[in-house]
């Protein structure tokens, strides 16, 4: 809705990190409940525009703004980082035990995000006794215990089987239809981009700005033959140019 405040909101943002150029200055504002791609080269600043929304960063210049509150933020990189030791459930909990919510109260939260990745079987299970493609799953159901108004993954499909990737896209679509969070997440590919996001911000390589913004197919879940069909196959192709130009310059 156009009166509703964004999801996140950054103004003129300014990130120097030393030996390099600034990146910036980024404008980007995201609406309650998108789904939003960001890609880029590499090193054209997708890790570090996400660690800013989440506040694991402040900017060098400008705004960053959220709705959301810190401990309804969840996030997910790359590698599942769970204890090793620990269960499945136990790792769901853990920001749930971290914010002193009550055992009982947690468990029943863990439980049923669990359940929402289609791992309520494997509870007890530890990580060693787990696929690569359920150890996401369990860190995204460590995301998601906390009740997430805004979902952050840092390539999340990044060291995925194709058959996993695809299985944790249509997590992520069930996850939006039932608990409609915000959802921003890093990608280097354009089809997973296309498939997953409502819509996808290109990076400059060389400024780190917002180069582009591509609106994306909005049906949610995605239709059955969705990636196959004519508009998936439009959406990569405009995406695929937008990321070009936004390369064109080189860095
Ligand atoms: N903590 C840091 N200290 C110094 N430089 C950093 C730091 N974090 C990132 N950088 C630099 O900032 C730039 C952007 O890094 P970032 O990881 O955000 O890019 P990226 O688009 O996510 O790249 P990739 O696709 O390769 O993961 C890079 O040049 C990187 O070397």
């Amino acid at each position: 809705m156009a009166d509703e405040a964004p999801a996140v909101a950054l103004r003129r943002v300014l990130i120097r990190y030393p030996g390099r150029a600034p990146i910036g200055p980024v404008d980007l504002t995201i609406p309650d409940g998108e789904i939003v791609a960001l890609v880029g080269a590499s090193g054209s600043g997708k890790s570090t525009l996400l660690r800013l929304i989440a506040g694991l960063e402040a900017p060098s210049e400008g705004e960053v703004a959220r709705a959301a509150p810190r401990d309804r933020v969840g996030l997910v990189f790359q590698a599942p980082t769970l204890m090793p030791w620990a269960s499945a459930r136990t790792n769901a909990r853990l920001p749930l035990d971290l914010m002193g919510v009550p055992r009982a109260e947690a468990d029943r939260r863990a439980a049923a995000a669990l359940a929402s990745v289609g791992l309520e079987d494997r509870a007890d299970a530890t990580p060693a006794r787990l696929s690569g493609g359920m150890a996401m799953r369990v860190s995204l159901a460590r995301a998601l215990a906390a009740e997430p108004r805004l979902l952050l993954l840092d390539e999340p499909f990044a060291a995925l089987d194709t058959v996993t990737r695809r299985a944790l896209a249509e997590d992520l679509h069930r996850i939006w239809v039932e608990r409609r969070p915000t959802m921003v997440f890093v990608t280097h590919d354009v089809e997973d981009a296309a498939h997953l996001a409502t819509r996808a911000v290109v990076l400059d390589a060389t400024t780190g700005a917002v180069a582009e913004t591509v609106e994306l197919p909005s049906a949610l879940p995605r239709p059955d033959g969705f990636r196959n069909g004519d508009e998936a196959r439009a959406a990569v192709e405009r995406l695929s140019a937008a990321l070009g130009r936004a390369m064109g310059s080189g860095r």
